[in-house]
């Protein structure tokens, strides 16, 4: 069963298209990895998948089209935790998390207790609690990324959309949330979007990976697929080693310049070089 299809989307920034007829096809259930440099417009095109932006093309998502139906109607179904959050003055955690119950209510409705369990399952479930009567907007900022995962999270959506999720995390609590949303796409078949600029993590979760370049998707395939040395060299400008382990998925190394052996041997190597 398809989750999000795209067809020919294109967005522009202003009078500047920045997303370029991109094809897109996800099932029910996938991970899907979004990777790209810095401006390649995957940040572009999760909101115009959330229907945040116009965009042109055609977007289904959890069976509806962003672009023609109302914010409230597709947050019901597609929920976005955003690279940059905007927290409300004054708000608690335990209030911003159940911002995300907010498309669930009736306008001028309460509270179900529905609404109630699963604002404090996700607390629960990311280790919130202790965090939940304090200010939102006096959290650290990697405190501050997982309550927005919590407000996503509280939405139910059928599609998780996530930009730059672990960007302020350690990671103890990288491999936290992302082992959280993991397991909840196992359970509950959630499909996810995830925007990642780290390709060994992302290699790790996405079951597929799609790699945007100036806007458009230059590669699509398993991690293993898309992330070859040549390509990242070609599309990030970055010098990577790309090591196969048995067993498991793909991670990229990062390599010294040529000519630079790393701080460590450098050094061994001014005292004297190695043997001596
Ligand atoms: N509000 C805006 N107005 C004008 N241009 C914009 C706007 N938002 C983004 N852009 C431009 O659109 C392009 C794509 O940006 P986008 O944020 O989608 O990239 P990204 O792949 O998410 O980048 P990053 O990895 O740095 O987060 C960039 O050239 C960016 O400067």
């Amino acid at each position: 069963m398809t989750a999000v299809s795209c067809v020919r989307v294109g967005v522009s920034r202003g009078s500047v298209p920045v997303v370029h007829e991109v094809d897109l096809t996800v099932r029910k259930g996938e991970w899907l990895g979004l990777v790209g440099p810095n401006g390649s417009g995957k940040t572009t095109l999760l909101h115009a998948l959330a229907g945040l932006i116009p965009a042109s093309g055609e977007v289904r998502i959890a069976g509806v089209d962003p672009q023609r139906t109302g914010r409230r109607a597709t947050a019901r179904a597609v929920a976005l935790m955003p690279q940059r959050p905007t927290v409300p003055e004054g708000v608690s955690v335990r209030e911003l998390v159940r911002l995300g119950r907010t498309p669930h209510i009736a306008r001028f409705g309460v509270e179900s207790v529905h609404d109630r369990e699963v604002v404090e399952e996700v607390l629960d479930r990311l280790d919130l609690e202790p965090l939940a009567a304090r200010p939102a907007g006096a959290l650290s900022g990697g405190e501050l990324q997982r309550v927005v995962l919590a407000r996503a999270l509280a939405q139910e959506p059928e599609v998780l959309l996530l930009d730059e999720p672990t960007s302020a995390l350690d990671i103890g609590h990288q491999q936290q949330v992302l082992d959280l949303v993991d397991s909840m796409r196992r359970e509950h078949g959630l499909t996810v979007l995830a925007a990642m600029h780290d390709l060994t993590s992302a290699a790790q979760y996405s079951e597929r990976l799609v790699l945007l370049d100036g806007g458009r998707v230059v590669a699509d395939g398993s991690p293993a697929e898309v992330l070859t040395a040549s390509r990242i060299a070609q599309v990030y400008g970055a010098r990577v080693e790309v090591l196969h382990r048995p067993g498991s998925t793909p991670a990229v190394l990062p390599l010294p310049a040529a000519g630079e052996t790393g701080n460590d041997s450098a050094g061994a190597g001014d005292a004297g070089g190695e043997g001596q």
